[in-house]
């Protein structure tokens, strides 16, 4: 969407949860000059965040970006059409892209462009460059987190007790970082960031271990290549709000809003 230089750019944030509602509040307090947040989208009611709360379409008749930390529904539903309108659209559910027909939709679309958070990793800026040197070899990552935040849906409640009761740690799932978000769409992003980085899903390697002392979450990295080999070990604090979420995730959102709007903070 072409704007007048000098107007802010209005932001609409899709999901009002744990990200959302710290993206707006920073967004309110002025954390990026020049950045509005004009709208909140949520299927539930998200009470006062300071922002009105719209439905989709009306939302994005006032937005220039768009914010997406709900779901990876959004993406499958909304993105080509958000990107179809000139509206930028920075994507927090990056696993929505393991899925081919969503991901050649997303590519396809435009003139908006799209972007995908970093979310609660890093190092994907050197695994980006060494995959670009030669094919990677081995990709894999091993993430820890709280029994009950990984119950699923479609786990049997014998299955979902076990896992909230265990008293020590225990492999839930051991495969692709395809079929890991698709299992996991709201706790294994991260997997699908690092497939989307190396340019192939189905060559990372996802254990997803429960620990029920895991105070941190922990995402351990290990990728090698012809560029090199790298091993990283994040250990991010819960978000009080969504423990399933890593607490740092909205600030890895406002950074990557910053490098979206032409405003990069330092590293990029
Ligand atoms: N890239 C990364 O590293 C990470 C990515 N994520 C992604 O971000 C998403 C949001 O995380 P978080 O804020 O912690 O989650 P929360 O559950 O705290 O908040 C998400 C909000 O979005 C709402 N929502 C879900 N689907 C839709 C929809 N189709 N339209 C409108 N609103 C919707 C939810 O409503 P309801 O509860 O009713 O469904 C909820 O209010 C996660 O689901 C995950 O996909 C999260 C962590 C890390
Ligand atoms: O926040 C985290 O640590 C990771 C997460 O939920 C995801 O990748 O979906």
């Amino acid at each position: 969407m072409t704007r007048p230089y000098g107007d802010p750019v209005r932001v609409a944030v899709i999901g009002g949860g744990a990200i959302g509602a710290s993206v707006v509040a920073a967004l309110r307090e002025g954390r990026l000059p020049g950045v509005v947040p004009v709208a909140v989208v949520d299927g539930r009611s998200v009470g006062d965040l300071g922002v009105p709360q719209l439905r989709l379409e009306a939302a994005l008749d006032q937005a220039d970006v768009v914010v997406e930390c709900a779901g990876q529904s959004v993406i499958a539903q909304s993105a080509a059409d958000i990107l179809n309108r000139g509206i930028d659209l920075l994507i927090s559910s990056v696993g929505a892209l393991a899925d081919p027909e969503v991901a050649a939709a997303v590519r396809a679309a435009g003139p908006g462009r799209f972007v995908l958070t970093a979310g609660a990793i890093g190092g994907l800026d050197i695994l980006s460059s060494a995959a670009a040197q030669g094919p990677m070899t081995r990709v894999e990552v091993t993430t820890t987190k709280l029994p009950a935040t990984l119950v699923q849906p479609w786990m049997d409640d014998a299955d979902a007790e076990r896992l909230r009761a265990t008293t020590a740690p225990v492999e839930v799932f051991h495969g692709n970082a395809r079929e890991a978000t698709r299992m996991f769409p709201r706790s294994l992003n991260v997997a699908a960031t690092l497939g989307w980085v190396v340019g192939d899903f189905d060559k990372v390697d996802v254990r997803l271990i429960a620990d029920p002392a895991a105070d941190l979450t922990c995402h351990h990295v290990r990728a090698e290549g012809e560029a090199g080999r790298y091993s990283f070990e994040i250990r991010n604090l819960p978000s009080a709000e969504n423990p399933r979420t890593s607490g740092v995730v909205p600030h890895a959102v406002l950074r990557s809003l910053a490098a979206l709007v032409g405003r990069p903070t330092g590293v990029v």
